[in-house]
């Protein structure tokens, strides 16, 4: 029925979808309906015996109405029966007043049953987004981290986590929907047995709300949809205009105005073109209503006109009456619950599709998978290797071809951007190679398990995560199965001077570091260095790189770290990026490299004496302390 999305279009100021691609047809709309046997059987997952007393209570619920109008017509035919034979007689009230309290367990009945629907219902989404939320987690914990980087991975993501709540709501909507449409069909027995006619009319005069309510929540849905970057972009502006990471730069910048214009201009813009949705959809509603309520009332007429010529009862005419407006509402509520369970379907869609985002670096099971190499024999060997990230237009590697030896601490040298981050990132299988290949002992990285390769290589980034945990947990966090392992966490600390930095602080190990939570201490970026070093040391790595290990380190600090790391990466190999030439003279070898590709490679007094690019940077260095 696209005819019908157009009409609507039509009558009500065509209206291109906010995301500037063509409206859902309703086939689109009707196919996203796929998800929700999906959608059930994670539910029933969640907890069978929560789903199975809800479907239970449900269907109990189901019967009652019915049942109800049903007393109340046969109580209405004996006060009728009994008002005209004068009725004053005690024990002809008796079988009346049964009836009376039989609608009265009902209502209880229906009441309590309606209640335990609901506290149910409440249960069951709770545990249900709890276990949405643990399953996003771990699937995004999965993921390469070159798939974080790509923004519609990002508005997926934004989109998944989102409905983890509403898809509570759309629980309870599906499972409403059978127990209206059991409900319906105990009502429609009574109505088509008086007058099959009947359910044509209703039919009739509910089915353009339906349509109407379907055509505006894809409207809505597609507004939604479409914003999602937008709205990721208001949730960053919130975000960086109020918390403690940003406070410090927006102060001094004076950004707060900036920002806030940003938020407003956006948010505004937003509430505007839903403004007109919500407006339109709102006439629209009204206009289809009062259809309804027509049809309603011509079925009135017919059988008030049917009592009056005697041909049904007075008990009858409530019985139908109230049957035809029960079901009136009953098939609005299922057909408008039915477009916004499809709605609803469509925002599972980009639940399923965010689990259907594959990693790419997984353990290849295709192939065989060699053990890793303990100890390491040959080293970690670059052929020709090229990197280029997505969405990038240059090369961060390109022809890169050197062999980091077993055993050796090789340093890194670059400007800028030059790509030693990437070159690290490759060892530790972050990303894979776009060209060329990595071997490890003569063997492709690939055909190691990526998780015991992790666990080999111990990195420690410049841009390492301050943890809002204790100072404790934030050493632990370099093997996190040793979290309760004190000795080693304060050996680890002891390592990397993080012992000084504890020692200081009022709860010790147990201190919060960070300013997030309650009774949180902060720390200077030196110590917070000293703690993520710290990290490295946690671990039994045989491959222990650090990226700008003791950028924030006094000096004195520093030269102690690189007293104990030739001690500790004993036996070790060790990848070293820094731009201080004090620490780096102190690697074995030197790798430079330049616009992501190799310059030279020799220990300091050979590249010295070289005379070439590393010459140059080190005079450059040495003349500034001059
Ligand atoms: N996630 C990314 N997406 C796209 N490009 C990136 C990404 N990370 C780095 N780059 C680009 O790749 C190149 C190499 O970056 P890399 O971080 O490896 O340099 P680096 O030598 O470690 O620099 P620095 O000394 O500043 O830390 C740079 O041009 C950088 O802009």
């Amino acid at each position: 029925m696209p005819w019908f999305s157009d009409l609507f279009d039509k009558i009500s100021a065509k209206r291109p979808r906010p995301d500037g691609k063509p409206a859902l047809t309703v086939r689109e709309r009707f196919s996203a309906l796929k998800n929700i046997p999906a959608f059930l059987k994670l539910i029933w997952e969640t907890s069978p015996s929560l789903t199975l007393g809800n479907i239970g209570l449900r269907l109990l619920r189901a019967a009652l109405p019915v049942a109800m109008l049903y007393v109340g017509q046969l109580i209405l035919d004996s006060v009728v029966s009994l008002a005209r034979s004068g009725g004053n007689s005690d024990a002809s009230l008796g079988p009346l007043l049964s009836l009376v309290a039989l609608e009265f367990v009902l209502a209880i009945l229906s009441d309590t049953l309606g209640r335990g629907v609901a506290l149910l219902d409440s249960l069951l989404g709770d545990l249900f987004a709890n276990r949405s939320s643990v399953r996003l987690m771990e699937h995004a914990a999965e993921l390469d981290l070159d798939q974080f980087e790509d923004s519609t991975f990002y508005d997926k993501l934004e989109r998944a986590r989102r409905q983890t709540l509403s898809r509570t709501v759309l629980m309870a909507q599906v499972l409403s929907q059978a127990q209206d449409a059991i409900t319906m069909a105990f009502l429609a027995i009574g109505l088509v047995a008086f007058n099959p006619w009947l359910l044509l009319l209703l039919l009739v005069a509910v089915i353009p709300a339906f349509l109407g309510e379907s055509h505006f929540n894809e409207r809505s849905y597609s507004l939604v949809h479409g914003w999602t970057p937008e709205r990721r972009e208001l949730d960053y502006l919130r975000q960086t205009g109020a918390s403690d990471d940003t406070a410090k730069e927006v102060k001094i910048f004076g950004l707060s105005g900036f920002l806030i214009d940003r938020f407003k201009l956006l948010s505004d813009q937003f509430y505007q073109q839903n403004k007109a949705l919500v407006l339109r959809r709102a006439g629209w509603g009204a206009f289809f209503a009062a259809v309804g309520a027509a049809g309603y009332y011509a079925a009135y007429v017919y059988i008030i006109s049917q009592a009056v010529r005697g041909q049904i009862s007075i008990g009858q005419l409530t019985f139908l009456a109230g049957s035809f407006a029960r079901m009136r509402g009953l098939l609005e509520g299922i057909l408008s619950r039915f477009s916004s369970v499809a709605e609803g379907a469509l925002y599972l869609q980009d639940f399923f599709d965010f689990f259907r985002i594959q990693p790419r670096i997984i353990r290849d099971e295709a192939h065989v998978v060699r053990p890793f190499p303990r100890p390491i024999q040959v080293g970690f060997q670059f052929e020709n290797v090229g990197f280029k990230y997505r969405n990038a237009g240059k090369w961060a590697i390109r022809n890169l071809s050197f062999t980091l030896q077993a055993g050796e601490k090789l340093a890194l040298v670059g400007e800028n951007g030059a790509g030693k981050t990437t070159l690290v990132k490759l060892l530790a299988r972050l990303y894979d190679p776009t060209e060329g290949r990595i071997l490890l002992d003569g063997h492709d990285l690939r055909e190691y398990d990526p998780a015991e390769l992790r666990q080999e290589i111990g990195v420690i980034f410049q841009d390492f995560v301050r943890f809002q945990l204790s100072a404790g947990q934030n050493l632990a966090v370099g093997r996190i199965e040793e979290k309760g392992n004190q000795d080693r966490i304060q050996a680890a600390a002891a390592q990397s001077l993080a012992d000084t930095v504890v020692q200081k602080l009022p709860g010790g190990y147990d201190q919060i570091i960070g300013r997030r939570f309650a009774g949180g201490v902060d720390l200077s970026g030196g110590e917070w260095q000293k703690i993520a070093l710290g990290r490295a040391y946690m671990r039994d790595a045989q491959l222990l790189i650090l990226d700008e290990p003791t950028a924030a380190l006094d000096a004195r600090a520093e030269h102690e770290v690189f007293q104990r790391f030739a001690d500790l990466t004993k036996g070790k190999t060790a990848v070293l990026i820094s731009h201080r030439f004090s620490t780096v003279r102190m690697a074995d070898r030197i790798l430079v490299i330049e616009n992501g590709e190799f310059v030279e490679i020799g220990s300091h007094p050979e590249l010295l004496a070289r005379g070439g690019r590393y010459a140059e940077l080190f005079a450059l260095q040495a003349a500034g302390y001059r």
